[in-house]
């Protein structure tokens, strides 16, 4: 799998790239940035994906949330693909912010013509990781998985479907039950027509319950986000967790909004978390 380097700078004593990979998943080329720290220099490092929100690139996370310096000090590798195909053009793909072009919703689809190249899902679980693995100094027994908003459901998703695969999950303001919101109404209509079993199977809510994941998953919420009570509503998932060994802790932010402004208020938090879980042996 060629990888095509499109850029890459000294960073707090790494090196930050982007890159393009041809996807088998999405039959399109995808765009991807990688933060590796001064560690992967002489050995592999865990590595942490951060899925970013609605209108986001594989670059606004690592641009915007001040990342890097906290990653450098704890040696650990931050990839951050881009949000949907953007090269395979579909009509209607970029008729609104919120589907489409910066709006794939990390589901693979089912209903054409979206089922042809909006596999996002398997894209972040299956190929990415192959493709780290084998072009970076990356640990790929240890991941973790992060995301913003959108991303944040596309993080909690890959985790509890994957309970294996990610030792660690952490969110953003995630949307935690795109079946019963508006932005995820349009978009599952979209992406998985009137089946309502397939909607269930991207629904962090809805999948709570049967996950085999085991562990605290760090949830961060301003309450100043306009988004909270139409879209976001976290305390579904808290609720949906009762009973099964996830244990959400929600921590909710006087004042704080949608913003990277809050996102890098708290992302040392999550980075520290992660890195603690990932440090530890199975
Ligand atoms: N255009 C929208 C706002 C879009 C927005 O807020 N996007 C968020 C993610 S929302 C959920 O996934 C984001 O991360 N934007 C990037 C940024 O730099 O802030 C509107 O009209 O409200």
């Amino acid at each position: 799998m060629a990888l095509e380097i499109l850029g890459e700078r000294p960073c707090f004593g790494g090196v930050q790239g982007s890159y393009r990979v041809a996807s088998q998943e999405c039959a399109t080329p995808m765009r991807f940035s990688v933060f590796r720290p001064p560690q992967a220099q002489t050995r592999r490092v865990p590595v942490v994906y951060f899925l970013a929100g609605l209108e986001c690139t594989e670059e606004t996370f690592m641009i915007k949330a001040g990342a890097q310096r906290v990653a450098a000090e704890l040696g650990l590798m931050l990839v951050s693909p881009d949000t949907s195909p953007r090269e395979a053009r579909i009509p209607g793909d970029d008729e609104s912010w919120d589907f489409g072009i910066g709006a794939g919703f990390y589901v693979d689809a089912t209903q054409a013509p979206w089922s042809a190249n909006y596999r996002m899902y398997s894209f972040v679980t299956k190929e990415l990781p192959r493709v780290i693995g084998a072009n970076f100094q990356a640990d790929v027994e240890r991941q973790a998985i992060m995301g913003h908003s959108m991303g944040g459901h596309g993080a909690l998703v890959c985790a509890l479907r994957n309970p294996g695969e990610y030792r660690s999950v952490s969110a953003f303001a995630p949307i935690v039950a795109p079946s019963q919101v508006p932005w995820g109404e349009k978009a599952f209509s979209k992406f998985f027509g009137a089946d309502r079993a397939a909607w269930a199977s991207f629904d962090a809510t809805a999948l709570a319950k049967g996950s085999g994941f085991a562990g605290e998953i760090l949830i961060d919420q301003g309450l100043g986000d306009k988004f909270l009570r139409t879209q976001l509503q976290p305390e579904k998932f808290v609720a949906a967790c009762d009973g099964t060994r996830i244990a959400p802790r929600l921590r909710e932010h006087e004042g704080y909004d949608h913003s990277y402004w809050f996102i890098q208020t708290f992302i040392s938090d999550h980075l520290r978390c992660h890195a603690a879980r990932l440090a530890t042996e199975r």
